[in-house]
């Protein structure tokens, strides 16, 4: 057997957080054991598998990430399939202006409210009754919005590319997925920006005004020509490159600054890669089409205004805050920038007397980038569809904080994501009162090459189940890996390898929890760590080793492990105890080390048994331990 590590680097925790105390909720003790069993632990918990429905449902993906608390009423167990179909429609709040187009779409699907010009505190106080959200760059979706949303917000959908107006780390934490349209507007944010560079070289707006004002003032507004100047792209992503193609087109050189871009795809249109020093040092045009973030904030300012060529034009149809305003009208003023044109700016819209706004050598627009007829329908259908699959509980291509697990991965792995939050459930309720979990281990026994095995999903899931019964976290695909760090909890995972077929993409999980004493001490391996392994068979979850024991029950409803004196007559005895109180056991198994010696005895049960019955077990002579468990 060989073993690949596959731990990811973001669940190696650097700091040391404390450890995660299991805290009992609802327990109820017996003479021999301590019972885990809660069926407080509601299934509106069971987020990863609640849905709503919709009439027009065009989607086949079955595995949902996020929690709809509406429709939880329509989660089913395994065992006893409640109707789904009941379906509660979600509210969706368009707090901006959105093509029609969307809007349709989202009406078929929820119940939507355009409310646009919210204040902050209007938002804060709707968003409470909102599953879903979509904003396009005018609204600020903070930290406060998410507090406010007590839990209730699935989905923020940005009907646009720049999600610098969505607090993203707020978001992750309160497991709400941020999903955007990346694609929709690219082509008209290029256009503008070549629509800027063109007009600024000519002063159209300026001889626009001046005409006017009643004057013809044909010497003032002479301009400067764009074949054979220098522009830089400086971002050389989606819009980036569209302006660099169009650039071309022009007759200009185009050279590009993108730490991150391939060089063959700038080459590939005509353009050089270049450092960031040299592309501002050599343009005569610098155009902007970078994300805000911390590293491009003010990116442009005192200092590399100095390096730039005198009487550089520079175009932003990016995001004002890459540029250092006040900076700008310094270099305007002194002549190092000859003029600017701006689509957007640090603070929109910016104050009336803005120095900038009102330079005579710049031109601007009220972030007009992506306000095309075609775009914004284009833009409208893509965030629409990308909120509807995301209430659906559907993985979205366009999401800014969660992996992106693609669609036939998900349908490969649906059968194992039960089985993984079950083991995660069933180690956690195994861990004796007072151990503070700090060390998950988890091992995929596959056939398939690690890079084959997208296993996100799982971990995901399996810290859903290790820490959901234990506390009030409510996790998803989201927030998993936060909430896990956050709790102190660290898991690593590991591929086994194991000679089958591939085409099963997992053989068996393994769950282990190091460090921690255990309320079933049979449920230690040899290496002293609590440990479950399981399949998936005929579709089913099973647990098939707890401990050193083979055991082979499904993982639906119930379960009590009870260790024993391998003897004969054990079955009928637990077997009664549970009949005279009406229980109904489903299923069992017994496995043992060695024939006559100790046993470990697993028993699926459709009723929870009560405190008395879980006594009358514990009493059995030849019962050493048991412990009843909440699947
Ligand atoms: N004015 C408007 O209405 C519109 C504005 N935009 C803005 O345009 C910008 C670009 O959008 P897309 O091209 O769709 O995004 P994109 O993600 O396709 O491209 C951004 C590029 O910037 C690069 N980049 C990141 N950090 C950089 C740095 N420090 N220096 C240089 N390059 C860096 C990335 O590698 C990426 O290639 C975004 O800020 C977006 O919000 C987009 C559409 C409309
Ligand atoms: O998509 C972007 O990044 C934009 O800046 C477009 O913004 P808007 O949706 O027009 O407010």
């Amino acid at each position: 057997m060989a073993a690949t590590s596959i731990s990811s680097a973001a669940n190696k925790l650097t700091n040391q957080t404390p450890s995660f105390q299991p805290q009992e909720k609802n327990s109820h003790s017996s003479p021999t054991c301590l019972s885990f069993s809660n069926s407080s632990i509601s299934l509106q918990k069971l987020s990863f598998s609640t849905n709503f429905t919709n009439p027009n449902s065009r989607s086949s993906t079955a595995i949902n990430v996020l929690k709809t608390a509406e429709a939880s009423e329509s989660v089913s167990r395994t065992r006893d399939p409640e109707p789904v179909g009941k379906s509660t429609k979600p509210t969706i709040l368009v707090s901006e202006k959105l093509g029609e187009a969307g809007l349709d779409l989202l009406r078929s699907f929820g119940n939507v409210e355009c409310l646009y010009s919210l204040s902050q505190e209007d938002l804060c106080a709707k968003i409470s009754e909102c599953d879903a959200l979509i904003v396009r760059s005018g609204t600020k979706v903070t930290r406060q919005v998410f507090e406010a949303a007590k839990g209730k917000l699935k989905v923020v959908g940005r009907a646009g590319v720049g999600i610098d107006n969505v607090d993203l780390q707020a978001a992750t934490e309160f497991g709400c997925l941020v999903v955007n349209a990346p694609t929709a507007n690219t082509i008209a944010a290029a256009e503008h920006g070549i629509a800027l560079l063109a007009g600024m070289a000519r002063n159209v707006a300026q001889a626009d005004a001046s005409m006017k004002a009643g004057k013809w003032q044909r010497n003032k507004y002479v301009g400067v020509s764009l074949v054979g100047k220098t522009l830089a792209v400086m971002g050389f992503g989606k819009v980036g490159s569209e302006v660099a193609r169009r650039a071309k087109g022009l007759g200009m050189h185009v050279i590009a600054h993108d730490p991150y871009a391939p060089a063959d795809r700038a080459r590939a249109l005509g353009a050089e890669l270049v450092s960031f020093d040299q592309a501002i040092s050599t343009a005569d045009f610098i155009s902007l089409h970078m994300p805000l973030t911390p590293a491009t904030n003010k990116i442009l300012n005192d200092d590399t205004f100095a390096k730039m060529k005198k009487g550089v034009r520079i175009i932003n149809v990016a995001r004002g805050g890459v540029i250092d305003e006040d900076a700008l009208v310094r270099a305007l003023d002194n002549g190092i920038v000859a003029q600017a044109a701006l689509d957007v700016f640090t603070v929109e819209p910016p104050p009336q007397d803005s120095k900038l706004v009102q330079h005579e050598n710049v031109t601007v627009t009220p972030h007009l980038g992506a306000s095309t007829k075609e775009a914004q329908e284009g833009v409208a259908v893509e965030i629409a569809e990308a909120v509807v699959g995301a209430l659906r509980g559907e993985l979205s291509a366009t999401a800014v904080n969660a992996p992106m697990v693609p669609p036939e991965v998900l349908s490969e792995l649906a059968p194992y994501v039960a089985l993984a939050e079950k083991l995660g459930r069933l180690a956690v309720q195994l861990v004796a009162g007072g151990s503070g979990i700090q060390s998950v281990k988890v091992a995929y026994s596959s056939a398939r090459d690690p890079d084959n095995l997208d296993t996100r999903l799982l971990r995901a899931m399996i810290t859903k189940g290790i820490i959901e019964p234990i506390s009030d976290a409510h996790i998803n695909l989201v927030n998993a890996d936060f909430i896990a760090k956050q709790k102190g909890l660290r898991l690593s995972e590991e591929r086994v390898f194991v000679d089958s077929s591939p085409e099963n993409p997992i053989e068996s999980i393994q769950v282990q929890i190091s460090n921690v004493g255990s309320k079933f001490a049979s449920a230690l391996s040899d290496n002293g760590n609590i440990s479950v392994e399981g399949k998936v068979k005929y579709g089913v979850p099973h647990l098939t080793r707890v401990g050193p024991f083979s055991v082979d029950v499904s993982l639906e409803g119930n379960l009590i492990l009870c260790r024993q004196v391998d003897q004969p007559g054990m079955i009928g005895q637990v077997g009664s105890i549970l009949g005279e109180s009406n229980v109904n056991v489903s299923f069992m198994s017994v496995g043992r080390t060695l024939k006559r010696t100790k046993a470990v005895m697993a028993i699926g049960v459709d009723e929870e048994p009560d405190k008395e019955t879980l006594k009358k077990i514990g009493e059995v002579a030849a019962i050493e331990e048991f412990v009843f468990l909440d699947l």
